[in-house]
């Protein structure tokens, strides 16, 4: 059934599959108590603190090297240039996700291997495992996912949210487009308009949208938590946006949520309501903010109510420097 099944939705099932062995990597780093973090912003990153643990660098070496042996021409974009060996381990397919084969439309279906960018972030959430680790606060890594997404033609076509903290053994949210949303049933109303921000990155432009969001009721609450994976669950779990008005997230973020929370009905752009572009030459920041809604409020609703200067200040660059 594998080997009939289209490439897409060979990807998808082998992505599926290695996003649960690298939170099992992330999980034994954790165990062994030794993350061996480094702060990547001193090696030039710039952008304020920015940290790396053993975890991150073992799962991304996990990620990468298992969809490459499989899928030779596959273009992947991962957020760790330091990676750690660790075992090969033969991965396998996630059986359900084959059965989205007949689902799919025929421009999905004819999808070739060269023609993708898969944007890997093997554990977002990074500063919340360091504080989790500093405040011995294992409830805060309940934030960190597994994100795998996959862009044909610079726009997301398929994404793995895996969660390895979510309730005993973890939990894994994909989505291919078209072909509906696995691992969570999204809430379609809600009485509360909950916004989720940034926990870690706050800044002025953060708190000015969120202030004039709360003005025009857009915002009844809002909570601040760790990680793009982990606001966007949120959102399919009964919140009504994400948004973050600062430049510091990338690519490997946005491009699987975005996928996902699109089958589902929601939608992602930055906070000017542009499409956030996956091309491989693209700019790996994402300069233009987030914001991300579920399918049960107006996405447009809050593009407008941001204010203009905000918008002004986090502009669009789509070319790679
Ligand atoms: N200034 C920044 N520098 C590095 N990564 C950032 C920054 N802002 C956001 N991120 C990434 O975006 C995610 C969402 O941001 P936040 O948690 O602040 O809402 C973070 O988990 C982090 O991903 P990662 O943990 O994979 O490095
Ligand atoms: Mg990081
Ligand atoms: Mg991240
Ligand atoms: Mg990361």
């Amino acid at each position: 059934m594998f080997n009939k099944a289209s490439f897409l939705t060979r990807l998808v099932a082998s992505s599926v599959r290695v996003s649960e062995a690298a939170g099992g990597i992330i999980k034994n780093v954790m165990a062994g108590g030794d993350l061996k973090i480094v702060d990547k912003s001193e090696s030039g990153g710039g952008g304020g603190y920015d940290p790396q643990t053993e975890a991150d660098r073992r799962a991304q070496y996990c990620i990468v090297q298992s969809l490459q042996r499989h899928f030779h021409d596959i273009k992947i974009i991962g957020e760790e240039e330091d990676t750690t060996a660790c075992p090969e381990l033969e991965m396998g397919f996630n059986e359900d996700v084959l059965l989205s084969d007949r689902l799919m439309s025929n421009e999905l279906k004819e999808i070739k291997e060269n023609e993708v960018v898969v944007w890997v972030d093997p554990l977002d959430g990074t500063s919340e495992v360091a504080l989790a680790v500093k405040n011995k606060n294992l409830a805060l890594l309940e934030q960190v996912t597994v994100l795998i997404g996959i862009a044909y033609k610079g726009r997301p076509v398929a994404g793995i949210i895996h969660q390895p903290y979510h309730s005993t053994s973890g939990r894994t949210v994909w989505a291919i487009k078209g072909c509906g949303i696995h691992g969570l049933v999204p809430v379609t109303e809600s009485s509360q308009k909950i916004v989720v921000t940034t926990r870690s990155h706050l800044s002025e432009s953060v708190s000015s949208a969120l202030e004039a969001l709360k003005t025009r009721n857009l915002a009844d609450n809002v909570e601040k938590v760790g990680g793009a994976g982990y606001k966007v669950l949120k959102v399919l779990e009964g919140c009504a946006a994400y948004v973050f008005a600062s430049a510091g997230c990338k690519k490997w973020d946005t491009c699987a949520v975005e996928a996902v929370l699109d089958a589902a009905g929601g939608k992602l752009t930055d906070i000017s309501g542009r499409d956030i572009r996956y091309e491989s030459d693209v700019q790996l920041n994402n300069t233009g903010g987030v914001l991300a809604t579920a399918s049960w409020v107006k996405h447009q609703d809050y593009i407008d109510t941001i204010p203009q200067e905000i918008k002004n200040n986090l502009p669009e660059i789509s070319s790679k420097k």
